[in-house]
């Protein structure tokens, strides 16, 4: 298996020495977009003022589009990138980073208060594929991690996000248009980890008034950063190997369908939810998705732009995997109650993939500045 991100042997024996000071500046606090809407959430700041914000495990696929982004709305200042790796020094310079271990209870706190954070999101984990390989560490990082998170926010009164996925469905689940609620008995340490958060942040909620959100992604595709352990990598490997001419072997089969997004949908959810006011939640955890495709699909679609592209399957025990999760999402609630809207589908994901990729220098063979890859050393 290609995995990128295997932090594993960095992840037990931790310090909490965790802070840097910054200075926080202005920012414009960005309300609801949507028609009938309710402010009536408290961290909706009248004076103005711009929520801040604390992203865990910042630098995997998704943390650092996500801190731009927010960045962009709420100012450099307002949103503090953290997790337990060594960051780029485009990272450093990009705005406030610090370290924090999920694990570590007191370094959560020291950086809640000293940051005077009011929203989190909550991304670290170990993914599907790799917790398979480490059970043990999956149940500390995803679980307990999980844990540290829920009484933090209850604690302090964060409103916290804590991204699902499709892989907290399993084999009894429908897996043609998969609704919100559904059968859930996943077969990955991955899947039950985010039932678990699932479930464990709307009891908060009701029984603590905790405001959690969550959003549960299909596999998403991203050009800036890479994919840290997943059974839906090979949607982005695919891309590098096209680009760089080289051979892609893919570890699913042909015909496995499995929901996926491209990341600007998948973060542009995930603020939207985080910024849809309480009377317009009819529920805690939604789905979200923008399309469905097998391996021959994508195939058939990059070789538009990559006609010459070889491909192989050899399919892995990932295969079993996806073989367990929804082919085709239902996100017609989001649709519905908050106004979700995919822009991606997968021609245009291509296109832009491609147009990402040779603007990186990926073409000609120049790997990115991935913050995990440089923690790995290579
Ligand atoms: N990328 C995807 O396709 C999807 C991701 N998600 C969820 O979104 C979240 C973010 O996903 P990605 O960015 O893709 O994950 P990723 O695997 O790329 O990044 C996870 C980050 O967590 C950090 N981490 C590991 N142990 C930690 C610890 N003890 N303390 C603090 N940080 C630690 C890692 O260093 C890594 O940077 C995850 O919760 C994942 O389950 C959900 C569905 C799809
Ligand atoms: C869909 C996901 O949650 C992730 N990309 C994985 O494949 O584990």
């Amino acid at each position: 298996m290609r995995f990128r991100a295997s932090v594993l042997g960095k992840l037990l024996g931790r310090s909490s020495n965790c802070m840097q000071s910054r200075v926080p500046s202005g920012g414009v606090c960005d309300v609801t977009h949507l028609p009938g809407a309710v402010v009536t959430s408290r961290h909706y700041h009248p004076n103005g003022d711009p929520p801040r914000i604390l992203i865990t495990g910042s630098l995997g696929q998704l943390g650092s589009g996500l801190a731009a982004l927010l960045r962009e709305k709420y100012g450099r200042e307002n949103v503090i990138m953290s997790d337990i790796i060594k960051p780029s020094k485009e990272t450093w310079k990009s705005g406030p980073y610090v370290f924090a271990d999920i694990l570590d209870f007191k370094c959560l706190q020291e950086i809640v208060v000293t940051y005077r954070i009011d929203w989190l999101v909550h991304f670290s984990a170990l993914l599907s594929a790799i917790g398979e390989q480490n059970v043990p560490l999956a149940i500390r990082v995803n679980i307990e991690g999980l844990h540290n998170v829920m009484e933090l926010s209850k604690q302090y009164d964060l409103r916290v996000f804590v991204p699902s996925t499709i892989g907290a469905f399993g084999p009894d689940s429908p897996r043609d248009f998969t609704p919100n609620v559904a059968i859930q008995r996943p077969r990955t340490i991955y899947g039950v980890s985010k039932v678990h958060a699932e479930l464990l942040g709307e009891y908060y909620h009701h029984k603590f008034g905790l405001d959690f959100r969550c959003l549960r992604f299909p596999g998403v595709i991203s050009a800036d950063t890479q994919p840290g352990g997943g059974t839906t990598d090979y949607a982005v490997q695919i891309f590098h190997d096209a680009i760089a001419g080289e051979h892609f072997e893919c570890y699913l089969r042909p015909d496995t369908r499995l929901p996926m997004m491209y990341i600007d949908d998948c973060l542009r959810s995930l603020w939207e939810m985080l910024v849809t006011p309480e009377n317009l939640l009819k529920r805690r955890t939604y789905n979200v998705t923008a399309m469905s495709f097998t391996p021959a699909e994508i195939v058939a679609a990059v070789q538009k732009h990559f006609p010459d592209l070889k491909v192989s399957y050899r399919p892995d025990d990932r295969q079993k995997i996806a073989d367990t999760w929804p082919k085709v999402f239902d996100d017609s609630e989001a649709r519905r109650d908050w106004g979700w809207r995919h822009v991606y589908d997968l021609p245009s994901m291509c296109d832009i993939m491609f147009s990402k990729l040779r603007a990186a220098g990926v073409e000609n063979n120049t790997a990115l500045a991935d913050d995990a890859v440089l923690a790995r050393g290579m």
